[in-house]
């Protein structure tokens, strides 16, 4: 079997982590690879680390130049894939769409409305294949939204002392550090690095990330009472990684044996998901480059809080390679092919 795939915005950072980690996949061919004003330019430009596909020239990003894919992957600004999977989809009816833009992951019409303004697209199956029962909806899909990068790791470091009711789902609190290429590659002033070396900042600061509404999102369905989360996110100077650090208020009578429990019973068979040993706290180098979340988890006994730290590649697990993990369900294949579980340390 060979899977024909395009991928939009492939000039761009989470553009070029799908080309790695697809020019390794064995049963894909690469098709069509566009950008919007590097059109014209060679891949090599933009991605020098690509060696194999340098030389191949970026088209432009319209309908015609993605048809006829059997997977098209959407790597564009957010607000900008709305428009083009649905010019696509009229004038290609196989397609499979795989958006790792936002514009389709919220279900609630407000919550887009507030956290991105414009007019509300609509949702797709959520790409977030170690939700409970989401695999089955990934499979054969033919549209899926590849859920934003500290979506991804708050999840899966929350769902399983949500799902158990060992935390109050209603005071969660998630401080999470993350490397700058989480803000894309168009240049922007504070991304210069002269504020971003040696230099840590909080942004997005008092519950208005757009990855707030996302996050209670992805939980809701598994909690017993409301969700509620204080997001707070933190650049800092690294290229990639996202070490999150989450915590609630325990349930009466939840001790740390019973949360660990959780934890090992939640991930004991998920190939991309790894409770660290006892006394192992995770770092961001484990995972750079790999599919893979590091967690580990503790109870403060003094606060009666559960702790759970996560460390994750936001543009491996936290996009590309969640995308390409969706890919493999969408189209059949085995979900593990092509995403490394090695990282690159130190
Ligand atoms: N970076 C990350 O960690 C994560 C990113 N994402 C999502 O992935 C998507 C891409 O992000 P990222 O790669 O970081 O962004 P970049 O800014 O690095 O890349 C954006 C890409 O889109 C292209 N593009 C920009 N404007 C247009 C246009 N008008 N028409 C066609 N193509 C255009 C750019 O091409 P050109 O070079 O020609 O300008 C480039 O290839 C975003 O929706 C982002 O939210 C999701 C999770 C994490
Ligand atoms: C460091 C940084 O700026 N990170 C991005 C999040 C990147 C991400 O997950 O993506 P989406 O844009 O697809 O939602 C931010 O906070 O906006």
């Amino acid at each position: 079997m060979s899977v024909k795939v395009a991928v939009a915005g492939a000039s761009g950072y989470a553009g070029g982590e799908l080309l790695r980690l697809l020019s390794g996949h064995p049963e894909v061919e690469i098709g069509a690879l566009t950008a919007g004003g590097n059109a014209g330019t060679a891949l090599g430009a933009h991605h020098p680390h690509l060696v194999p596909l340098a030389g191949r020239i970026l088209v432009e990003t319209t309908p015609e130049t993605l048809a006829g894919h059997d997977v098209v992957f959407l790597a564009l600004p957010h607000g900008q894939s709305a428009e083009i999977s649905g010019q696509l989809g009229a004038i290609d009816n196989t397609v499979t769409v795989i958006d790792c833009g936002a514009d389709f992951r919220l279900t609630e019409a407000e919550a887009w409305v507030e956290f991105y303004g414009g007019e509300y697209a609509g949702s797709w199956p959520y790409g977030l294949p170690e939700l409970p029962g989401q695999r089955d909806k990934l499979r054969g899909s033919n549209r899926v939204a590849v859920p934003g990068c500290y979506p991804t790791v708050s999840t899966l470091a929350l769902l399983p002392a949500v799902q158990n009711g060992l935390v109050d789902p209603g005071q969660l609190v998630v401080v999470a550090v993350s490397g700058t290429s989480g803000a894309g590659k168009a240049p922007k002033p504070h991304l210069l690095g002269a504020e971003v070396m040696g230099s840590a900042s909080a942004y997005g600061i008092g519950g208005t990330h757009r990855h707030t509404p996302e996050i209670e999102q992805n939980l809701t369905p598994y909690a017993e009472q409301p969700v509620s989360v204080s997001f707070t996110p933190v650049l800092v100077p690294m290229a990639r990684g996202i070490l999150a650090t989450c915590s609630a208020p325990v349930a009466d009578g939840t001790d740390l044996a019973t949360l660990r429990q959780a934890y090992e019973d939640a991930y004991r068979n998920e190939p991309f998901v790894h409770l660290l040993p006892e006394g192992q706290w995770p770092q961001t180098q484990a995972t750079l480059g790999a599919n893979t979340v590091q967690l580990q988890v503790t109870l403060d006994q003094r606060t009666g809080r559960a702790v759970i730290v996560a460390a994750m590649d936001n543009l491996t697990k936290g996009t590309a390679g969640g995308a390409v993990q969706c890919m493999n369900l969408a189209t059949g294949l085995d979900e593990t092919l092509a995403l490394p579980l090695i990282g690159v340390a130190p």
